[in-house]
């Protein structure tokens, strides 16, 4: 946690979730309804198929949703693809941007990542920016440089605290159930906030930076109460409202 910062956990569906599953959905919206919106902000992103259904479900709630992903292009030719207005159209207030798994099974470089997060902004939704090290990195010791280079290259100069929310995922931790240890964790995200206050200055004080890679109720008290570490985002875990709940139960206890 970071003094002053509120925290967000924030749920990735990634390619997972029909009709059937927006009732894990409300009863996340009722959960935090419950007292849970006082300790911590809350954000789903479902497939795009669900997300208009998914806004109209906590239009009333304390919980927000998002999407995962968007075109740098406001429209045009792009087959498959969904821009930032869209997202927005469709209820989102939020959007994922350079995921490892968009940026390892897409081709995404910092600059695309960087141009999105741009999108996201003149749509005026939020960037989630997603940043983290491949196992082969770790195991070379580059981790902080490789963070380094995904900051510099994929955060644009004008973000914000209110635009943008970086989420620091460790490739090798996404969806193995292995994660950092609380001091690695640390480590990460003080160099994470330190990069970004050379990038923005006075700003980077204020930004959320998130941890995702394996979070579960069974971890989160000891992740989320490392400092630097603003918030969850959560992949498998936030499939089920019993687990994503009882992950932003945590706040409670930190
Ligand atoms: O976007 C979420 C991250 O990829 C983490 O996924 P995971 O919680 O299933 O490891």
């Amino acid at each position: 946690m970071t003094p002053g910062i509120r925290p967000l956990v924030a749920g990735n569906w990634k390619m997972n979730g029909t009709a059937a599953s927006l009732g894990e959905l409300r009863a996340i919206s009722h959960g935090f309804m419950s007292g849970l919106d006082a300790e911590t902000d809350a954000l789903i992103c479902p497939p795009a198929t669900l997300l208009a259904r998914a806004a109209d479900i906590v239009s009333s709630t304390p919980v927000k949703v998002g999407g995962q992903d968007c075109h740098a292009k406001e429209s045009g030719a792009h087959t498959g693809d969904v821009s930032a207005e869209m997202l927005k159209d469709a209820g989102a207030s939020h959007v994922i941007v350079g995921h490892s798994e968009r940026r390892t099974d897409h081709g995404e470089t910092d600059a695309g990542v960087r141009a999105k997060a741009e999108a996201a902004w003149r749509a005026g939704i939020c960037a989630v920016l997603c940043i983290g090290e491949t196992k082969a990195e770790r195991e070379l010791g580059s981790t902080l440089d490789i963070l380094s280079r995904q900051i510099t290259g994929s955060v644009p100069s004008a973000a914000t605290a209110h635009n943008t929310v970086i989420a620091y995922e460790p490739v090798w931790a996404i969806g193995t159930g292995l994660t950092p240890t609380a001091a690695d964790v640390a480590e990460a995200h003080a160099h994470i906030r330190a990069e970004l206050k050379e990038l923005l200055g006075a700003e980077a004080a204020k930004m959320r930076i998130l941890y995702g890679g394996s979070v579960k109720p069974s971890n989160a008290v000891e992740l989320l109460s490392v400092e630097n570490v603003d918030g969850a985002l959560v992949g498998g875990a936030s499939l089920k409202a019993a687990d994503f709940l009882a992950i932003a139960e945590a706040y409670r206890s930190i």
